[in-house]
């Protein structure tokens, strides 16, 4: 198997900038449209602050070791789960694993020391199942399949800020929730995009076996895609439980990732413009 590609981490050049006065509301998203100069779109940039304050193995049976048929349909290099972590094999259909997922929570459940088949149980293996793939619904999603062609040809070369976008994700370390709250912002270029599809971006990538520098990162490779920018800009915050409730156990670190690219990387000005937006309340 490759290395999982898309990570964020970055060289020793990166900066860091610091966002902890976001506010932690869980209001919507705000939109923001306000002034900036416009520079070309060059390159990537990412940091993380930590404030303390797949192989998927299975048997060669089972069907989550099935032949991806999305690769099989569409040619490996557009299968967008390969495409973004370069595993060996996609899941067929969501309905396809249910019964191997709920026979593995079974499995669990007894490993635990508990009764299956005790009343409250019965159905919890399926239940498992079935939330375990509500939390990663994103492999399913495609960057096309939610733009709709909501994207706008409009003469507009201001800063677009649609901050706080809250977001859940799973750890691919410890298979436990981290969450938090994304801001992403974008110089157009002549195309805006709707706003909701930037909280859809951020549903396409948090809603898989993730790394918060991974999600930073696609999440601002997608909207470059999109609309094809001057540049990008995207802050998340996140708590991950894995520090939380296990391990370390610090309950009030958070974790700030961002990726910086074109104009927002190579201008100052503009990066600042868009913490301060980020960062107001
Ligand atoms: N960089 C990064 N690390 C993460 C993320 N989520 C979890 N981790 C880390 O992944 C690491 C896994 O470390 P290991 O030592 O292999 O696992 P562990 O024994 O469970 O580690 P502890 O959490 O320190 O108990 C931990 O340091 C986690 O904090 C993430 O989104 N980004």
């Amino acid at each position: 198997m490759k290395p999982l590609n898309g990570n964020g981490s970055q060289n020793s050049e990166d900066s860091q900038q610091d966002i902890s006065s976001h506010p932690n509301g869980n209001s919507p998203p705000d939109a923001y449209i306000s002034g900036s100069e416009s520079h070309d779109f060059k390159q990537i940039k990412g940091s993380v602050i930590v404030k303390s304050n797949v192989v998927i193995n299975g048997d060669k049976n089972s069907s989550i070791n099935k032949k991806c048929k999305n690769c099989e349909n569409n040619g490996h290099e557009k299968c967008t789960f390969h495409h973004d972590l370069e595993l060996d094999h996609k899941p067929p259909t969501r309905e396809d694993l249910l019964p191997d997922m709920a026979h593995s929570y079974r499995m669990l459940l007894s490993g635990l020391g508990e009764d299956p088949d005790r009343q409250g149980l019965l159905k919890t293996p399926e239940r498992a199942a079935k939330a375990m793939l509500f939390f990663t619904k994103g492999y399913d999603q495609t960057l096309e399949d939610i733009l709709n062609d909501a994207i706008f040809n409009e003469d507009h070369d201001e800063m677009v800020v649609v901050k706080d976008i809250e977001m859940f994700s799973m750890c691919e370390h410890h298979l436990v929730p981290f969450y938090g709250k994304v801001s992403i912002g974008y110089l157009p270029c002549n195309k805006i995009l709707g706003l909701s599809k930037l909280a859809r971006i951020v549903e396409i990538f948090s809603r898989r076996l993730q790394v918060q520098e991974r999600l930073t990162k696609q999440i601002a490779v997608a909207v470059t895609q999109a609309v094809q920018p001057a540049g990008v800009a995207v802050v998340i915050e996140g708590v991950h439980m894995c520090m939380v409730m296990r391990g370390v156990q610090k309950i009030n670190s958070k974790t700030v990732t961002s990726t910086m690219l074109g104009v927002f990387r190579d201008d100052p000005k503009t990066r600042e413009e868009f913490l301060n937006l980020v960062t107001s309340k």
